[in-house]
């Protein structure tokens, strides 16, 4: 593949060959600033960009890069509430959501009236106003969602839990997969279980199949005549469908469609984060974000950290061919992070159509990683010395919730230690010495050094922040969202639709007519049908 339309790319490729024999330490060497030039602030997070492998002219051009997709422009247009979505002819309002600055007046007022609802509600359980059909109080959340309806607010409950509230649980099922929905009812009672059927269109196969089951367990339970008002509501954009599934229309907490799927938990969509931590606390995720935002919209693109974030993405992705984009939280309750990453990063830009005809540069990588330090003890050996080159993002609180300090040391400590090996790696003399001080002959040590050896100069960003509150989170996921939306600027794609998703969806209705006989499966090539004969035999053993 080839590089993004920019007029300065002969310059880009030329440093990237210079950067490419100069190393990570030399250029510490060189600038005794370089830690001061290559860090930024924003929102209470800290981020140190300099262990990456660029100069002050690359990350000049890289703005330039910007500046000619005209980011600054496109960044208003994002914010203010223009059709920027163009492919569904609508706006991606989510900064609305938490009240950036630039929000349009009609859709602050929109959101404020949500809130209020919202509020009420989550009062009303917790102060067990609100009680089940016969009479008992709420104990239990079960948010019925998938994707965007579901990573978001599971990420953040569990990213959150010092601040859970005492006397609710929240569950998460998302799953068509029954194991998932019955290994949380096997543990819930069906009295004190309140059911958040959470889809923004509320027609997504998953959450209906899962919804039915859910409702027919709390009447098998509780009686044809339960009142299932009392443990149903729903948090969508369709309000008629969730009314025609059998939820009271006073019970349906709204959305809009300017809101994507993968952008929503700070909607009625984060109603379980509500519930379970408090209307407070999921305010202050909202102002988070809402800073962000405030310094995404006002900061010169060099100070600007979604756009440095964003552009040294670009830089691996298209000038060193990097496919994948490791995300590495050195916080426990974080490690749903990279999970839900995976859905805003890879939904969103994980695309080939350009604005007008086909891409012609690479577009999103493949986002992945795993807390801290599991993933030093699994994948961290392919950073270290594979084949590969990974970008990776450490993302570390500086406090913990907890007084164990000498955790958290080590912890930290072992943060540190993965961005500055990745950095230095070792050399051959030095493997070959480590050799000989264990007892290895002299020419043993020669055969085997090389097995030892780290190339090392592999690119690493540090994301600190003081402690991981709701706040700080809701800066945190609102940087990743700029993030991907500047690097769609850049390579000129609609990181707002998900036509993908749509054919295995089709498809999937299509097979489970053909399993029940209902649609000729002969246009299904031979493999296919195959496959759908063994799951029908299946099901005839299954009847004998
Ligand atoms: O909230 P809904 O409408 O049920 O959709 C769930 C998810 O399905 C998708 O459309 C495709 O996976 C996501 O974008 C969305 O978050």
């Amino acid at each position: 593949m080839s590089i993004p339309s920019l007029s300065h790319n002969d310059e880009l490729l030329a440093l990237q060959n210079v950067l490419a024999s100069q190393s990570l330490i030399s250029l510490f060497v060189e600038d005794a600033n370089r830690t001061e030039d290559y860090s930024c602030e924003a929102s209470g997070l800290y981020l140190d960009y300099s262990k990456n492998r660029v100069n002050s002219r690359a990350m000049a051009l890289l703005f330039n890069a910007a500046r000619e997709k005209n980011l600054e422009q496109k960044i208003q247009a994002l914010l203010g509430g223009e059709a920027i979505n163009y492919t569904e002819k609508r706006p991606a309002l989510h900064t609305a959501l938490r009240g950036a600055s630039n929000t349009p007046a009609d859709k602050k007022a929109l959101v404020d009236d949500v809130h209020v609802k919202m509020a009420e509600f989550v009062d009303s359980i917790h102060s067990c106003r609100w009680r089940g059909s016969t009479g008992k109080t709420i104990t239990d959340i079960v948010n019925i969602g998938i994707g965007g309806s579901d990573l978001g607010p599971l990420m953040v409950t569990e990213a959150l839990k010092p601040y859970q509230q005492k006397n609710i649980r929240c569950h998460f099922v998302s799953n068509v997969d029954a194991a998932d929905l019955l290994s949380i009812l096997a543990n819930t009672n069906p009295e004190s279980t309140l059911f958040v059927v959470a889809s923004k269109t509320f027609t997504t196969l998953e959450t209906l199949t899962n919804a039915t089951t859910a409702r027919d367990w709390l009447t098998r339970a509780l009686g044809a005549d339960v009142d299932v008002s009392k443990h149903f509501v729903a948090t969508t954009s369709n309000v008629e469908n969730a009314v025609k599934f059998g939820i009271d229309a006073r019970n349906v907490f709204p959305m809009w469609d300017w809101v994507g799927g993968r952008y929503s938990l700070w909607s009625s969509i984060g109603l379980p984060i509500a519930l379970g931590l408090g209307m407070e606390n999921f305010k202050a995720l909202l102002a988070g974000a809402a800073e962000m935002d405030n310094h995404f919209s006002e900061q010169p693109l060099e100070k600007n950290m979604p756009v440095i974030l964003a552009l040294l993405g670009v830089w691996y992705t298209n000038y060193w061919e990097a496919d994948t984009h490791a995300i590495i939280p050195y916080a426990h309750d974080l490690r749903l992070f990279p999970k839900y990453l995976q859905q805003l990063d890879m939904e969103s830009n994980g695309k080939s159509a350009a604005h007008k005809g086909q891409v012609k540069q690479a577009t999103g990588p493949i986002i992945w990683g795993e807390a801290g330090t599991n993933g030093q003890h699994s994948f961290h050996q392919l950073l270290h010395q594979g084949t590969r080159l990974v970008p990776v993002d450490f993302i570390a609180p500086l406090k913990a919730h907890h007084e164990h300090n000498d955790h958290q040391t080590h912890l930290f400590a072992n943060c540190l230690s993965q961005s500055y090996a990745l950095m230095v790696g070792k050399t051959l003399e030095q493997a070959k010495q480590e050799f000989i001080d264990i007892g290895y002959s002299d020419e043993e040590s020669e055969q085997l050094a090389h097995h030892k050896v780290m190339e090392g100069n592999r690119p690493t960003n540090t994301i600190l922040m003081d402690q991981l509150t709701p706040k700080n989170l809701g800066a945190l996921i609102a940087l990743y969202e700029h993030k991907v939306f500047v690097q769609s600027v850049i390579w000129d794609i609609n990181p707002f639709d998900q036509w993908g998703v749509e054919l295995g969806k089709k498809i999937s209705t299509l097979i489970s007519g053909v399993i029940n006989n209902e649609i000729d499966g002969s246009t299904f090539d031979a493999s296919t049908q195959s496959l759908i004969k063994r799951y029908q035999n299946s099901l005839k053993l299954d009847d004998l």
